[in-house]
């Protein structure tokens, strides 16, 4: 497949493609000619073994990182090239593998500061709290939505690695994203925290109408939340369907090297 003109316009119940991507670091080629359309509202999980280039799509899909060759297009819109945070005020949102917060600041003030991202106009940084500041209140809906609303001021060094994870959500959500990219939510949530994050996911997914995509190596959440699968190796995307059209794909078990999904 050929890299879809630049100029493009794809319809808007795709909210976001990815269009014969290639990304070659070092001489590396780490993602091999991907090609993903996920729908408006839906959920997409992408899974893979280690090194599959899972991150690195996402680092794409995200235009954190410009492709060697492909495009990317939000709710038909080329942004293949375009600054990150003008994308994330498109509504582009995503979290990380490894958390990002700022861990010497309170829930609130990491909130605000994504809230305040989300329209230049209301810029005030780390400023002082405002009650009737709309970044704040903004910010306190978004903590109050993930259950984290009871006490704003904790540092966010203070959380389970389990509510760091709702923070970041929350993050996101501040941030006014439609388009969530997820990066392994559940990377060192403790087993007793999954469930009640899953749930999380799911109400954000489907209360607030977001599209989601989530890379995570946990195939029982994967399975628990996820719409369609994409299956990558060695940087390519061997496989893409509904979940039990891909536990029963013997590709996709190969690639797994005969491990049961
Ligand atoms: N900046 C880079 N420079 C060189 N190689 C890289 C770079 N980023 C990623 N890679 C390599 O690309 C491959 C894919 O990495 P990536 O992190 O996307 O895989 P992944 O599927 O997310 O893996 P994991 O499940 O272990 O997180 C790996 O072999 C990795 O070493």
């Amino acid at each position: 497949m050929t890299a879809a003109p630049a100029n493009e316009v794809l319809p808007e119940s795709v909210a976001l493609s990815g269009k014969a991507i290639n990304l070659v670091v070092d001489g590396h080629h780490i993602l091999v000619d991907v090609s993903v359309d996920v729908a408006a509202g839906e959920f997409l999980a992408i899974i893979g073994p280690n090194g599959a280039g899972k991150t690195s799509l996402i680092n794409v899909l995200s235009v954190a990182t410009p492709p060697t060759s492909g495009t990317v297009h939000l709710r038909g819109r080329d942004v293949t090239g375009l600054p990150p945070h003008r994308v994330a005020r498109s509504g582009l949102g995503r979290t990380f593998q490894t958390s990002n917060l700022f861990l010497g600041r309170s829930l609130l003030e990491n909130a605000r500061l994504a809230a305040n991202g989300r329209d230049a106009r209301l810029r005030t940084g780390f400023r002082r709290v405002l009650k009737d500041d709309p970044v704040t209140e903004r910010a306190r809906e978004t903590l109050d939505l993930v259950g984290l609303g009871r006490r704003p001021d904790r540092l966010a060094s203070e959380l389970s690695h389990g509510e760091q994870r709702k923070l970041e959500l929350a993050m996101v959500l501040a941030q006014g994203a439609s388009v969530i990219l997820l990066d392994e939510p559940m990377a060192g949530v403790s087993v007793d925290d999954v469930a009640e994050l899953v749930e999380l996911i799911r109400r954000v997914h489907r209360e607030q109408g977001k599209t989601t995509v989530m890379v995570e190596h946990h195939i029982h959440v994967v399975l628990d939340l996820a719409e369609r699968i994409g299956v990558m190796h060695h940087g390519a995307m061997i496989a893409i369907g509904p979940p039990d059209e891909i536990i029963a794909n013997d590709v996709v078990q190969t690639a797994y090297m005969g491990e049961p999904l």
